[in-house]
């Protein structure tokens, strides 16, 4: 079977001929639409809470369509629009080949040069990411916007500052002693979007309540530089870019505000 990926064969328009839920009713990424958005108090009567812990040794790998870091520590968030404790498992990117595109969600209509993930399973109901991956409640993922501004993120230069040992498809690394992901999010994290969706990439489950904060995190060009030679395999290998699904329909979902 031909792997999925970004290009004109492979890309997002096809991957409905091996997974077919990509036709379904809860794909991601949307667009956001705020004056859209139905603004609910019950989202802030129980406040979204992140509970992240140090990483002793984080591991950065290189899966070939984009660059990931796998999470060993007990890093939980819960409140919002989340029932139970979810356990954060991985985070990644998505970016584009220039600053005009990248990002998965789009606002009004607009794309961000890139789109972090930050990837929890339900770890109150199901025992593994791998059992919660298919459930309709199983994940909850912050979407958190990267614009530019001239200087670099702090908390993702850690990462940036080691991408190129990570440069080919299959390498990883460890990240410095006690990296807490924390420092990955915006400074206000009670202004957010959430609606129920998928994975945006391949199985694409409809297993996904999807939590974008308004607040985007602002990275350097040369941190976007970084990100962008990457590469999908080997030595010579195309660089890692546009690995975005643009927006699907909302449908009949309803996107709510935790604000105004
Ligand atoms: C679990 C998972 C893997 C890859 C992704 O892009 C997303 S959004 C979620
Ligand atoms: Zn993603």
């Amino acid at each position: 079977m031909a792997t999925w990926g970004y290009g004109n064969d492979n890309g997002p328009a096809t991957w409905v001929k091996s997974f077919p839920v990509a036709a379904g009713t809860r794909q991601s990424p949307i667009d956001i639409v705020p004056t859209a958005a139905k603004c609910d108090t019950k989202l802030t009567e129980n406040p979204l809470t992140v509970n992240y812990s140090p990483e002793p040794a984080m591991e950065l790998c290189n899966p070939g369509l984009s660059v990931k870091a796998n999470i060993k520590s007990k890093s939980v968030i819960k409140g919002g629009p989340l029932e139970g404790e979810y356990k954060l498992e991985q985070f990644h990117l998505h970016w584009g080949s220039a600053d005009k595109q990248g990002s998965e969600h789009t606002l009004n209509g607009k794309m961000f040069p890139a789109e972090l993930h930050l990837v929890h399973y339900n770890a109150t109901k199901y025992s593994s990411f791998g059992e919660a991956v298919d459930k309709p409640d199983g994940l909850a993922v912050f979407g958190i916007f990267l614009k530019i501004s001239d200087k670099p993120h702090q908390g993702l230069k850690s990462l940036t500052d080691v991408l190129s040992e990570v440069q080919y498809k299959d390498k990883s690394i460890n990240i410095k002693q006690e990296y807490n992901p924390v420092c990955l999010l915006p400074d206000n994290i009670n202004k957010y979007w959430t609606y129920l969706g998928s994975l945006t990439t391949p199985p694409l489950c409809e297993s996904v309540t999807w939590i974008v904060f308004e607040e985007p995190i602002e990275v350097s060009e040369d941190q976007m530089k970084a990100f962008r030679a990457l590469c999908c395999g080997e030595c010579g290998s195309a660089p890692i870019v546009d690995n975005y699904r643009p927006p699907l329909p909302l449908g009949n979902r309803q996107l709510r505000a935790s604000f105004q």
